[in-house]
Formats: C-alpha cells, structure tokens, sequence
C-alpha cells in the first residue's frame, strides 16, 4: 500500500457482462475523505461501475488500484476483506432476520470487532437502535436502506460504494440517510463513490463529480463547477463532456 496514493484508482478499465462492454476505458480516481458523486444518462454504465469496482463484472481491460495495491485479479471477496465496502440498489439486507441479526451477519469479516463496530452504527442510524428485535422485512423503507448500509459499515470498510441511496424513499428518509453518509464521511473519513439519480440532493452532499457517457469518464469536475447547462446536455442527450479528455 502506497500512503499517498488514492483510496481507489481504475485505470482505463473496460468491463462489462458477458460479450457486453459497458465500461470503455474509464478512468477515475477516488480522493481521501471525498464524496465522488457519478452522474449520467439511464445506462451509462454507473451501476456497473460499481459493480466493477466490487469485483462483480467481467474485465476485459485496465486496472484497479486499492490505495496503490493493484486488486485487478481480486475476486469481490477478497476485495470486501480488504476494505470495499458495496451497498448495492437492491439492498443487502436479509429480510428474515431481525436487525440485530442483520447487523451480525454484516461482522462476519471481522467478528472481534463486532460490538464496537456496532455501537459505531447504531450512533450513525439511532433508528435502528430502537428497531434491533424487529424483522428486517418489516422495516419501513427509510429503515431498510438505513440497515443495508448499516450492515456494510459493520465490517468497517475504508472505501463505500454506494448505489442509489436514495431510491423510493420519502424526502424526510432521504435527509436522515444523506445526513449519515455525510457524517460516515467527515466523521469516519471513508470516503465515498456515490451513484445518485436525485442529482440536486447528490450535489449538495458531494465534493466532486464524475459524469459518465457511453461508460466513459467523460468529466471530472467540482460541484460548484457544476451549470444548469451541463445537467440538461446530459439528461438530454448525453453530450457533457464527450469526445473531450477523461480527467481521473
Ligand atoms: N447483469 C447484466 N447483464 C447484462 N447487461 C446488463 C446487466 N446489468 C446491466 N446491464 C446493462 O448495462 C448497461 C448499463 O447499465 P447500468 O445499470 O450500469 O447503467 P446505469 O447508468 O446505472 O443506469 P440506470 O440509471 O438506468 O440504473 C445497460 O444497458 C444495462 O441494460
């Protein structure tokens, strides 16, 4: 491990499903204690980016770097024991266990530090604190994607992945689960590799943003960089950035 290089690196990586190529070269660069925020058109490609960066495509190029150790052989097991940390969309929660079971699984890597990593979530999501008997299937929405993150911090990873965090919850939800993450970050300094449809709430939770076409890193910016313009060429017709260079 190199102490300045980036918590995560993908170096012109092309992956995808099968024959399918998705991903086409792309390149980024997560920073220490930052929030990366992706943008881009349905089918984009940043789902699969993350899935990429978890271990769970096919590769067919490039290279992935975990603070300067090359994990591009890793399998997505390896890579969550040393330190990814993958909320997937769907959720990872088992609904037939209680949270409190939930929470257990979720310390399977590190089972010694069980109790402290669990005092650590449950000061992130107090919600839960008062739900531990309850059956994960049935939490409200907002619960239930606190405990999918919840359930990955237990294994106290040093970089989150996070897919759609705030997908089918109610604005009130939205807050307390935003409100966590940036806390996982400024508190814990993990930093996170966000996907986010709701692109204001993304926007002002991110330091930067990486805007992907057709699977390419086509920008890389600040969020204060960020005009109405951009976001409009890019949910219209995908044109931020293309055929410009990729800045990791
Ligand atoms: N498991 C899979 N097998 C085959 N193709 C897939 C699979 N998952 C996604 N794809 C395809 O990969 C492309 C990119 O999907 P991805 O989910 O990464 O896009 P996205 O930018 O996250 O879009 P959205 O905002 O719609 O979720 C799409 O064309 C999708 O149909």
């Amino acid at each position: 491990m190199t102490a300045s290089a980036p918590p995560l690196q993908l170096d012109a990586v092309t992956a995808g499903y099968g024959p399918l190529v998705i991903l086409d070269r792309l390149s980024l660069a997560l920073q220490p204690d930052e929030i990366l925020l992706v943008l881009g058109a349905n089918g984009s490609g940043k789902s699969t980016l993350l899935k990429t960066a978890m271990g769970l495509t096919r590769l067919a190029g490039g290279r992935l770097a975990l603070a300067g150790e090359d994990i591009t052989a890793w399998p997505a097991h390896r890579r969550a024991a040393a330190g990814i940390g993958y909320v997937p969309q769907t959720g990872n929660v088992f609904a037939g266990l209680s949270v409190r079971d939930n929470l257990r699984m979720g310390a399977f890597l590190r089972p010694a530090a069980q109790a402290a990593a669990q005092a650590a979530v449950l000061d992130l999501f107090p919600r839960l604190a008062e739900r531990l008997a309850a059956r994960a299937g049935a939490l409200s929405g907002g619960e239930r994607r606190m405990l999918s993150i919840a359930l990955t911090m237990m294994a106290e990873p040093r970089l989150l992945l996070l897919d759609e965090p705030s997908s089918d919850l109610a604005p009130a939800a939205i807050d307390l689960v935003f409100a966590a993450i940036d806390r996982i970050r400024r508190e814990r300094r993990i930093p996170v590799l966000l996907v986010e449809q709701n692109v204001a709430r993304g926007l002002a939770l991110a330091d930067r943003v990486v805007v992907m076409v057709r699977g390419r890193a086509a920008a890389t910016m600040p969020v204060g960089a960020v005009t109405s313009g951009d976001l409009h060429a890019l949910f219209l017709d995908g044109s931020v950035g293309a055929g410009g260079p990729s800045q990791p």
